[in-house]
């Protein structure tokens, strides 16, 4: 059973970011390979420079995706909360990615920030997914202020180094066990994601590995295969791990060779 997001159940597990693509075509090519549940957008990048906005805003618009708009390079609440606003505006949506980085070598969120943030946003009517680490008490603030999804990191965005805290990410899992929760940054292969949906994760949330690899397409499918497989392990109910040898084909006696 798939998670909801606010309310809506997205069509796939897979999140894209649509930034750093080597072309709008190649964009446009890896989402149709990938299906992904949404997308999420810069309105940074779309105010950028308006004639490349609109035509970047009518390519997603062409592709019939949700769209999640982000705060995407906000380093201060009142950055973050002006920007949720103006892509309110923009997007026509109450979906926000809420990112508030807290400084420039990890782009490591700011959570002090970030749950002032999302206190404001919600009160405001936002439906807030906060870009996060895995801390539990940080996660436990981001819900009291309404939250009602949290996307803790995996590494450092645009590292690809995977799940850098397994053992952080599954003891949030644990203790949310009904909060849909994703995954967001860090993901360099699909072997990644598909382990983040074994832990237990509604979706992830993945830009660069995908933008970034040679054969942005293929790999955009990939990721798409990579999570569905996840699914399908999680409701296979997987065997337990065993420290001790189990033969795995009985035998009875033994051969007689001569
Ligand atoms: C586009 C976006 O939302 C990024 O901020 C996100 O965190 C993805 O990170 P990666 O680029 O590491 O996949």
């Amino acid at each position: 059973m798939s998670a909801e997001f606010y309310g809506v159940s997205l069509r796939s597990p897979l999140m894209m970011g649509t930034a750093q693509y080597p072309s709008p075509e190649i964009l446009r090519e890896a989402v149709q390979a990938a299906l992904p549940g949404l997308v999420t957008v810069s309105l940074r990048r779309e105010s950028a420079g308006e004639q490349a906005g609109q035509s970047f805003w009518s390519l997603i618009r062409d592709l019939n995706v949700s769209v999640l708009p982000n705060t995407a390079g906000c380093y201060t609440v009142k950055e973050a909360v002006t920007t949720a606003h103006m892509a309110r505006e923009v997007f026509n949506t109450e979906w926000i990615k809420l990112e508030v980085i807290g400084e420039p070598d990890t782009l490591q969120p700011d959570v002090f920030g970030l749950v002032e943030a999302a206190r404001i946003l919600s009160e405001d009517g936002f439906k807030v997914f906060p870009y996060t680490t895995e801390d539990l008490i940080v996660a436990e603030k981001l819900m009291a202020a309404g939250c009602e999804v949290l996307m803790p990191w995996g590494a450092p965005i645009g590292s690809g180094k995977g799940l850098n805290n397994v053992f952080g990410l599954r003891a949030l899992r644990a203790h949310f066990p009904g909060v849909p929760l994703v995954v967001d940054a860090g993901i360099g292969v699909p072997s990644h994601a598909l382990r983040a949906m074994e832990l237990g994760y509604d979706a992830v949330m993945i830009n660069t590995a995908i933008a970034g690899a040679g054969d942005p397409v293929t790999m955009a499918r990939a990721f798409s295969l990579a999570v569905e497989a996840g699914v399908l392990a999680r409701e296979a109910d997987p065997m337990e791990e065993r420290d001790m040898a189990v033969p795995s084909t009985p035998v009875i006696g033994k051969a007689m060779l001569s």
